[in-house]
């Protein structure tokens, strides 16, 4: 048969001639990015006057990620293009200056997990045992910036963090949603058929309730301090032959080294947390961003209706409102208010102003882009 086209033909060889070809020229590409980001930091530290010098640009970094996804044709999907680009960025900023995350651990935790996503792979982890620890370690100057857990689409709200905004000078830098997924793991050397007890925290075995029911009705239910520690447990476990399963997250799983038996295993397929990252500064605009305060509203008559009114009034989209008590005064009230847009947003300001003349006291924990990723 005559073909009139002069195509190559797609052979093994040639396609992966092809992509040797091109893994090279993306490789001078990254290492020129990598000496831009290189001089960027030069220009960073010959600018700084007597500042300290931020190196992580959380509003540059959206920017970067947003435009990945706008101008992404495919085949691969914008998310999936944006993680590469998250990565690229996280080895150029390490470069300019590594960075020590503190977050709640310890290793293997969702917010360890929820840190490399926002910050991608290149940092330095620094697992704390509790919320107050990941504040204090930033506020000492001992890690850049913070990861703290503070909602659950099921759970609800994370009282440990907000309370330590109270106390803090600490900034909301950032943001991140993370899809609570559970797998059930075993050590590799371990046949899931054996299983007896299955370790985990207490709320991933309630997240995970009706599946268990179901398909492991009489394996003992075992609650230990986090998910992490049930995979560390799973693993040293299998090392001694004996077969326990964990409940844990995919960096649980790598860390440890388990084999997924199954995955995905939550009730509730829309399992979400949401993270904060809390830093030293305030960040500029990104063109898409949210905005946290913190209010404590003077315990009279309508006091959180004229709070509210003001939102209303200029067309501020408010998108969470928690109450915690003040413990300054009995039955007095702090209200965390997160709304849509950057403090210096125009509409913003006139709220913020607003508000300060209404309440006691207005606190702007930050502004910050709204999650990319
Ligand atoms: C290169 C910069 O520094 C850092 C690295 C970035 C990057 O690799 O694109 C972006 C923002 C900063 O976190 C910059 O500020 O532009």
């Amino acid at each position: 048969m005559s073909n009139s086209k002069q195509a190559v033909p797609e052979t093994l060889p040639l396609l992966r001639d092809r992509i040797d070809s091109i893994d090279s020229q993306i490789q001078l590409l990254i290492n020129e990015r990598a000496t831009c980001a290189q001089k960027v930091a030069e220009v960073k530290l010959a600018e700084q006057g007597g500042e300290v010098v931020v190196f992580y640009r959380p509003e540059r970094e959206a920017q970067v990620l947003r435009r990945v996804m706008e101008r992404n044709e495919g085949p691969l999907g914008n998310e999936e293009m944006a993680k590469i680009f998250r990565q690229v960025m996280s080895s150029c900023l390490a470069l300019e200056k590594p960075m020590r995350i503190a977050f709640l651990g310890p290793e293997g935790t969702f917010t360890q997990q929820a840190a490399l996503k926002h910050f991608g792979k290149s940092i330095i982890s620094a697992p704390m045992a509790a919320i107050d620890e990941v504040f204090r370690e930033v506020e000492s100057g001992a890690a850049n910036y913070g990861v703290v857990p503070v909602e659950n689409s099921t759970e609800g709200v994370v009282n440990h963090t907000l309370d330590s905004f109270r106390d803090s000078r600490l900034k909301i830098c950032g943001e991140v949603e993370e899809r609570i997924h559970h797998h059930l793991l075993v050590s590799p050397n371990i046949s899931s058929e054996d299983v007896t007890h299955i370790y985990s925290h207490q709320q991933s075995l309630a997240q995970c309730r009706a599946w268990l029911d179901r398909y492991w009705p009489h394996a003992e239910r075992v609650a230990v301090s986090s998910n992490a520690e049930a995979a560390r447990l799973a693993a040293d476990a299998g090392r001694s032959g004996r077969a326990i399963a964990a409940i844990a997250g995919e960096v649980a799983c790598e860390l440890y080294g388990l084999s997924k038996v199954s995955a995905n295993i939550e009730d509730r397929p829309d399992n979400t947390t949401r993270f904060l990252i809390v830093g030293n500064q305030d960040v500029p605009p990104s063109g898409k961003d949210k905005t946290s305060l913190l209010i404590s509203a003077k315990n009279e008559p309508g006091a959180l209706y004229r709070l509210l009114e003001a939102f209303e009034r200029h067309g501020v989209d408010m998108t969470r409102l928690e109450t915690r008590p003040s413990l300054m005064s009995r039955w007095g009230y702090i209200f965390y208010i997160d709304f849509v847009g950057h403090h210096l947003d125009e509409k913003c300001c006139a709220v913020i102003d607003e508000l300060r003349e209404r309440a006691s006291e207005v606190k702007v924990l930050g502004s910050y882009p709204v999650a990319v990723l």
